[in-house]
């Protein structure tokens, strides 16, 4: 498998007049262990400097502590041509994603089901697109960040779905969080048109959209990736090339996979800390100074102690990546009996209406949980995920 990581160069004012000096001058002085930042600029692009301010402080607070670039190709006359980009699904994710590529100066038109998602963004300069077909048909490269397998598939092949508008010389990026069998089926029916596919689904949640520090798992075209890549680097801070279709999906279900089993162990955590009489917010700061330190504990935990859950990450959207990590588990024969007790959990809390509560919100279904039933292995204190069993209190 090629894995190929790169990552966002960030710019501070002390860098500024070097910074100029490096980007119009010599193309390889910003690089990554890895690889040229800019890949396109080996194939004939340059790169322009765009001044972002609102995107900037938006991100850092401060209007030069970052900066976003905007590569456009250059045609055969010489006259430049920026790509347009569409943007389809405006949730939680995508309006944030959408948003950085309008402040960055892409020419974005939006298409979103509700169609009152796409408000926000039409007054800050984006088109709206009447559909998914009409949205492709109308720009270079269309990114996709639909809530699922479904979402995605409806979006992409549906009825005046995204494939009807897409034809050789253009792009589909679908960026939503799906198992390897969507992404090869949408893969499938986008290069029978002639374009070019990727799939790059995002580590990072809310705030990471917002702040542009998103990180890209992607794989299929290689040349769409390079083409993609300056709006990759406008929407996150780094980038993975994985090789076939499948491949980002798959490291994506697996990085989802942990996050769950651990957001539901550092709430057991808590849970157990407090029923022993500790105070909670000393076990985040405990396990914050320790190995099993993680910014999503530090980040999360003081609003799990307080009971308040904010929606970054949906509750229901972790129960559908456990729920595709265990299909992939099955399929490729690895037993992951934790991730499996996990998924019942959220599964529950789902049903139970936690789903649109941030995922942290399972802290609530482990209050109303009691085990009740022991396994057979009781006796020997071995339990897994076919003999624990959770019911309300
Ligand atoms: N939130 C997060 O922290 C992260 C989420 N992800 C992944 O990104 C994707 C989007 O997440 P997020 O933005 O949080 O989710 P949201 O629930 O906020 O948004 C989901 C989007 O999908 C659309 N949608 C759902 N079903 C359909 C359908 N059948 N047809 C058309 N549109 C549909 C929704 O449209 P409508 O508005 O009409 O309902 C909405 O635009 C998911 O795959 C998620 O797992 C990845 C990393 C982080
Ligand atoms: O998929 C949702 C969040 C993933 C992450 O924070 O890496």
């Amino acid at each position: 498998m090629e894995a190929v990581a790169m990552a966002k160069g960030v710019l501070t004012m002390a860098h500024k007049p070097l910074l100029l000096n490096c980007l119009f001058s010599r193309s390889s002085s910003i690089t990554s262990k890895s690889g040229v930042i800019f890949p396109g600029l080996q194939h004939g692009y340059r790169r322009s400097f765009v001044s972002t301010s609102d995107a900037t402080s938006a991100r850092s607070g401060t209007a030069w502590s970052k900066r976003s670039f905007v590569v456009r190709a250059s045609s055969a006359a010489g006259e430049e041509k920026q790509p347009s980009i569409g943007f389809l699904g405006l949730g939680i994710m995508g309006t944030a994603m959408a948003r950085n590529l309008v402040k960055a100066g892409y020419e974005v038109t939006v298409w979103n089901r509700s169609i009152s998602k796409c408000d926000a963004l039409v007054s800050e300069g984006a088109k709206r697109g009447e559909t998914p077909e009409q949205t492709t048909a109308a720009c270079d490269i269309t990114f996709a960040m639909l809530a699922d397998p479904a979402g995605a598939m409806e979006v992409a092949c549906g009825p005046q779905g995204a494939v009807k508008g897409l034809s050789a010389g253009k792009g589909y990026v679908d960026v939503s969080t799906v198992d390897d069998e969507t992404a090869k089926a949408i893969s499938d029916a986008v290069r029978k048109t002639g374009a070019e596919f990727l799939e790059a689904p995002v580590s990072g949640s809310k705030k990471p959209a917002v702040d542009g520090t998103l990180i890209f798992l992607t794989a299929g075209d290689k040349s769409l990736f390079e083409r993609a890549s300056p709006m990759l680097d406008v929407m996150g801070k780094s980038k993975f090339y994985l090789g076939d279709v499948g491949n980002g999906a798959a490291m994506k279900l697996v990085v989802n996979m942990v996050m769950g089993s651990m957001m539901a162990s550092f709430s057991e955590g808590l849970l157990l800390g407090a029923k022993a009489g500790l105070d909670p917010k000393t076990v985040i700061e405990v396990i914050g100074q320790g190995a099993i330190s993680a910014p999503m504990f530090a980040m999360k935990g003081p609003s799990m102690v307080e009971g308040q859950y904010p929606t970054a990450f949906p509750l229901k959207h972790q129960q559908k990546d456990l729920r595709l990590a265990l299909e992939l588990a099955n399929k490729v024969g690895q037993p992951s009996p934790i991730a499996a007790a996990v998924n019942d959990l959220y599964a529950r809390a789902t049903k139970n209406g936690l789903g649109d509560e941030d995922f942290s919100a399972i802290i609530e279904a482990l209050k109303a949980c009691k085990r009740t039933q022991l396994s057979n292995n009781e006796k020997t204190g071995i339990t897994n995920s076919s003999t624990l069993r959770f019911s309300e209190s």
